[in-house]
């Protein structure tokens, strides 16, 4: 099956318990929360997304034919010469990747080495053999993966369904609140450090990639 991908790039993982890891991301085209286009963001389920995922027009994107094709894509920008203690790195995020992201690439990816970690909202099945998830689940939409490695919730979100409470007795090895980002940006990090203060098992994931000024 083929791949629409926006961009693919190398940095450092920006948010979550791996903050700080260098890793390769391949961010997929098209969203089921959000057409991407501004004149609908009113009316998606997800209404603060911060990323432009429409088309295949970023760096390192375009359409693949095949899990071979993209896999080799994403390796081609891993460093060279690295230390063996450090395994390559790949992050599938989007949109949303489990639109397209399949049993082939992940297999392919893993024959190149890589440990293959994706970016979800959470709405759609995961296929086999992924290494690392991560669940952010958006306002009022049902979640179908309801276990994983970390639940990185964006806080606060105006939805009754989208408070803590509903998420922390899911089946995640970490918990963390991500603060809003947008206007109220000061005032979701002032609620997401009050939160996980009077709550212990949640912690603040900060998108420290925005405060490094990198991708
Ligand atoms: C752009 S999404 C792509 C992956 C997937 N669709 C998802 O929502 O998890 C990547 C991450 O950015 C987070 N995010 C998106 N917009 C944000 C915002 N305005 N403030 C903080 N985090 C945001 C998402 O919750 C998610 O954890
Ligand atoms: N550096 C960096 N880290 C990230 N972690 C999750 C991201 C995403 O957009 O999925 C992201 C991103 O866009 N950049
Ligand atoms: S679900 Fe993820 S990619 Fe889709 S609109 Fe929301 S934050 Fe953006
Ligand atoms: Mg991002």
């Amino acid at each position: 099956m083929g791949y629409a991908v926006k961009e693919i790039f190398y940095t450092l993982q920006g948010e979550g318990v791996r903050s700080g890891r260098p890793a390769v991301f391949c961010r997929f085209s098209g969203c089921n929360l959000w057409s991407g286009r501004e004149a609908d963001r009113a009316r998606a389920t997800c209404r603060f997304c911060d990323t432009d995922f429409v088309g295949t027009d970023g760096p390192g994107g375009g359409r693949f034919a095949g899990a071979a094709a993209l896999a080799a894509a994403i390796a081609a920008q891993w460093p060279r010469a690295t230390h063996p203690k450090a395994r390559p790195y790949v992050v599938c995020t989007g949109g949303e990747p489990l639109l397209q992201l399949d049993a082939a690439l992940i297999e392919a990816l893993h024959a190149r080495g890589f440990e293959v970690a994706v970016e979800t909202n959470g709405t759609l099945p995961a296929p086999p053999g992924l290494d690392w998830i991560c669940v952010s689940p958006k306002a009022d939409a049902a979640l179908a993966l309801r276990a994983g490695d970390e639940l990185k919730l964006v806080h606060p979100q105006a939805e009754p369904e989208a408070q803590p409470e509903r998420f922390v007795d899911l089946d995640f090895a970490h918990f963390l609140l991500q603060p809003l980002d947008g206007p109220q940006r000061a005032a979701a990090t002032a609620a997401c450090v009050a939160y996980c203060l009077a709550h212990p098992p949640w912690r603040v994931s900060l998108q420290t990639h925005k405060l490094l000024d990198i991708p």
